[in-house]
């Protein structure tokens, strides 16, 4: 368990879920709960982080900074967060970083580049929105 309450289950295997919050603790001490989007490894797309922060998305939530640098890595990886914990743009803001850096981008109309699959429809509007 980490210290704000997230916990991971990590891919292939459990060696890596250790270098997962080796990592994440280390984050935290440095940035104090805190990271600028622009600050994170691999660096987001330039116009990501100006989209970000025209919308007064400066820092991720801790979720974020340790999600996105693994999923930007094409790591699979499973979160359990609470809600309201930022989880939706930690797993969309990789899916278009990677997106638009496929070969295939720009998509030819109705071509399907990513499919995001939610247990609910709540959810699925939610990730929509
Ligand atoms: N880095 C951020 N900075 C500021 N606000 C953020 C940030 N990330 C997400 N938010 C906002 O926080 C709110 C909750 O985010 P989000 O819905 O992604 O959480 P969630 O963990 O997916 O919640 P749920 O478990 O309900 O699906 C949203 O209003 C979202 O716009």
């Amino acid at each position: 368990m980490l210290k704000n309450g997230v916990f991971f289950f990590v891919d292939r295997c459990r060696l890596f879920s250790f270098v997962i919050e080796e990592e994440f603790h280390t984050r935290l001490g440095i940035a104090n709960w805190e990271l600028r989007f622009s600050n994170l490894e691999p660096p987001l797309s330039g116009d990501i982080i100006e989209a970000l922060s025209q919308s007064n998305f400066g820092f991720s939530t801790p979720v974020q900074a340790a999600t996105i640098p693994l999923l930007c890595r094409y790591k699979d990886i499973a979160v359990d967060a609470a809600t309201g914990s930022g989880k939706t743009l930690a797993f969309v803001l990789p899916l278009v970083e990677i997106l638009r850096t496929s070969t295939s981008y720009p998509p030819k109309p109705h071509q399907v580049m990513g499919v995001i699959i939610s247990p609910t429809r709540e959810l699925s509007t939610q990730a929509k929105r």
